[in-house]
């Protein structure tokens, strides 16, 4: 059985890490780490990479062609395993594929400037959290480390890319988005939206990569209370978010200074929250993720 060690760390990310294994394959690392108000946070929340890979899976199942290789694999060292994919090298496409179905972050501010999105028109009186039926395609071009992203139009990226390929990463974010979300209101969760990252396979077809429709990847709102108007709970984050700017924290969010530590009960409550979501979304208990 091999360790970290042994495979090449090629890529670091906030919460996430990526290693080369062979010439065919990556191993997609999920930290227990989170991030909030663009830090990332000193304390981890145990289990969190292994809940969101577990989530990753469920939807690879689901939506093919995709990258992943194996979960479950002697390849996989154990200090990893449960936490960490096997997935096939892939030529990734430069373009952060959003889908929104409703109105909130980035886009909200978006819309309140311009009242479009990505160059997207929008109807007159939208407000936070408003639904958007059909959802929308909002690109974004990955930022230099500690940068947002940027949204951009359509057009740039068929500029970019070719109106083919931009066609079909429009086409196929808002149906793997639009069939997600249908299926995450029947178990109680709103997907508000959601970014994917596809790469092209030797034959140039388009493959879904990266993480998938996990909460660090989407925005996941409870069902019940939602009501447009208002910022809604994250499902997974509100816990940490309240804390971090409530008085207990002594934490001023708009000072650059690092956030401290968790309170070990809203490091609880927020493992309890990405066990729930995963629980609630694919009916099956996270005792049993690779017991
Ligand atoms: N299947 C693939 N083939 C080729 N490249 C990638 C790839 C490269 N970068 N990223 C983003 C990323 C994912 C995790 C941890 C990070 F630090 C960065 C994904 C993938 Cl997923």
């Amino acid at each position: 059985m091999p360790t970290l060690a042994d495979y090449q760390h090629v890529a670091r990310g906030k919460v996430r890490d990526l290693y080369d294994v062979d010439d065919e394959l990556l191993l997609f690392v999920a930290s227990d780490r989170i991030s909030a108000y663009d830090h990332i946070l000193s304390s981890e929340i145990p289990d969190k990479g292994r809940v969101l890979t577990a989530m990753s899976v469920f939807w690879f199942e689901r939506l093919t062609p995709n990258h992943l290789v194996a979960f479950d694999d002697p390849r996989i060292p154990a200090e990893v395993r449960g936490r960490a994919l096997l997935v096939r090298k892939l030529q990734m496409v430069d373009v952060e594929c959003v889908a929104r179905g409703y109105l909130t972050g980035s886009g909200m501010a978006d819309y309140q400037a311009t009242g479009a999105v990505c160059g997207i028109e929008l109807p007159v009186g939208l407000v936070e959290a408003s639904e958007l039926d059909p959802p929308i395609f909002t690109p974004a071009s990955k930022a230099e480390i500690g940068a947002h992203d940027e949204n951009v139009s359509f057009d740039v990226i068929a500029a970019k890319h070719g109106e083919e390929l931009a066609s079909k990463l429009r086409d196929r974010t808002i149906e793997l988005y639009s069939e997600a979300r249908a299926y995450a209101l029947t178990r109680g969760l709103i997907l508000a939206d959601t970014k994917f990252e596809f790469g092209l396979d030797a034959s140039g077809e388009l493959v879904l990569a990266d993480e998938v429709f996990t909460p660090d990847s989407s925005r996941y709102w409870p069902a019940e209370g939602y009501e447009p108007g208002r910022v809604q709970p994250s499902f997974d984050k509100q816990y940490v978010r309240d804390w971090l700017t409530s008085d207990a924290s002594g934490w001023d969010r708009k000072s650059d200074t690092p956030p401290p530590p968790l309170p070990a009960d809203v490091v609880e409550a927020t493992r309890n929250r990405y066990v729930e979501a995963y629980e609630r979304l694919t009916g099956r208990s996270f005792a049993d993720w690779l017991a």
